[in-house]
């Protein structure tokens, strides 16, 4: 992919909000996209195209997702920002086409970084996060991405003028909490004691209070910034590799996996593509709706059935050829709570040596473990979202997908 210095090309062509110039400074390379149905759509929208939308971690799961959906839904796009850590190979694959796609190699924890990438945008949607429940990286750093990064998105929206932001939140920042209590299909008011320890759940839970909190300040221009956070439970579908770790380990075990859960723990879980549509709608509603929506938080779901973790999977992987043992689970709670904890001392032990991190853990039995589901309509009554993916074909992708055995979200 080539790569420009200075400030991100095709901006000449819409205009920033309130006329705010750029600012320059970051590694960029600019990519025409949208394919001719995309462009046959475009054509056909009396709509002008004149919106700079910012996606960081947009080359993730739900990133490139966010990038993707914006593309063939927002007709008013003209300027597409994708800033991540790392860039991924696909974003070469996007032709030319009327909208600008801009790729920004990019530290969300440098404030500098986030400025220049912010800068003349209209829209920012805050899906970088270090997703870490498994003991890969430190607490410090955890926090330094998803919070500090976070404040810096927030602070370089305000310095820019930019007003709409949204952020990817997560169903952790209400729990399973540390008590272990269940969340039987509850909604964004149903009281829950949101009690965490663990480093993720509780950097979630700061940056997303910074995100509420931050509604209403005023940008550059004195304009209000209008914010709003987007709580996924688990995401399932193209490009989610523990999904493809447990393919693997099945067919390591001769085509098994082992009943770890009971049947009767629900957890909550969310296809990618409609996790996605909604930060597309609730971006193109919050100028419309800010009293309504600025502020507010929002569980996203779907028709995705109320399941265990490990049933949920077999959705999927089922049809793949893998194949459940045990009604109850194979192991009593006791061993497997035993286990998960020898896991975290050998972790902590081997530090100095190598990383050793597996998935079960304390924290990820904890989670798997403890039912935890949502059902609400609140983002139908606030910004009329419906799911965008039936259940059958979510699940019919995400096998897809599974069976193809790449990488590729495609
Ligand atoms: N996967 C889930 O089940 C789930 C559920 C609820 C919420 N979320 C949230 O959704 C968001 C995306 O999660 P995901 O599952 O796609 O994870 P992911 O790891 O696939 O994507 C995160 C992206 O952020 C980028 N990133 C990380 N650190 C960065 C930094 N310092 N600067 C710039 N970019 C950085 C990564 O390179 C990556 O592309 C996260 O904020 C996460 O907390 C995920
Ligand atoms: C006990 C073992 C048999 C299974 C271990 C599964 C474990 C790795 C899974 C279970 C639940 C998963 C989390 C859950 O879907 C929701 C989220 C929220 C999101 O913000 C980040 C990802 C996360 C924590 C999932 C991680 C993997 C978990 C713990």
């Amino acid at each position: 992919m080539g790569q420009e210095g200075g400030g991100a090309s095709g901006r000449g062509l819409c205009h920033g909000p309130a006329g705010l110039g750029d600012e320059d400074g970051l590694p960029v390379a600019s990519l025409g996209v949208l394919g001719p149905w995309q462009q046959q759509g475009m054509a056909d929208s009396a709509q002008a195209q004149k919106l700079v939308y910012l996606v960081t971690g947009g080359c993730g799961f739900l990133g490139e997702h966010v990038v993707r959906m914006l593309l063939q839904q927002e007709p008013r796009l003209c300027e597409l920002r994708v800033f991540d850590l790392h860039l991924g190979p696909w974003l070469e694959e996007l032709e030319t086409g009327p909208v600008q796609v801009t790729a920004i190699q990019g530290d969300v924890t440098q404030a500098h970084e986030v400025a220049a990438a912010v800068a003349g945008a209209h829209v920012v949607i805050h899906t970088a996060g270090l997703v870490d429940v498994f003991g890969r990286a430190s607490p410090e750093t955890i926090h330094e991405v998803n919070v500090q990064g976070t404040q810096n998105v927030i602070e370089a929206c305000v310095q820019n003028g930019t007003r709409f932001l949204v952020y990817t939140s997560s169903m952790e920042v209400v729990g399973p909490n540390i008590k272990g209590q269940p969340f039987y299909r509850g909604n964004e008011n149903t009281p829950y004691e949101a009690a965490h320890r663990h480093p993720y759940p509780r950097s979630k839970a700061l940056a997303e209070r910074l995100v509420l909190e931050a509604n209403g300040r005023k940008v550059r221009g004195g304009l209000p910034l209008v914010t709003c956070a987007l709580r996924p439970t688990g995401i399932y579908g193209e490009g989610h590799q523990i999904m493809k770790d447990f393919y693997h380990q099945g067919l390591r075990l001769g085509g098994r996996l082992l009943r770890a859960i009971p049947a009767s723990v629900e957890h909550g879980r969310v296809y990618v593509g409609n996790v996605a549509w909604m930060h597309v709608l609730v971006a193109r509603e919050l100028e419309h709706r800010a009293p309504l929506m600025g502020g507010q938080v929002y569980f996203c779901y779907d028709n995705s059935p109320y399941k265990s973790y490990e049933d949920f999977n077999m959705e999927f992987l089922g049809p793949c050829g893998l194949r459940l043992v045990g009604s109850r689970p194979l192991l009593p709670y006791w061993l497997l709570l035993f286990l998960a904890t020898l896991n975290a001392l050998l972790q902590w032990l081997l530090r100095p040596l190598l990383l050793y991190a597996p998935l079960l853990n304390p924290y990820t039995l904890a989670v798997a473990n403890t039912t935890f589901t949502v059902s609400t309509d609140k983002a139908l009554r606030h910004f009329g979202y419906e799911p965008l993916f039936s259940w059958e074909e979510s699940r019919a992708r995400t096998i897809r997908w599974v069976q193809a055995g790449e990488d590729s979200t495609q």
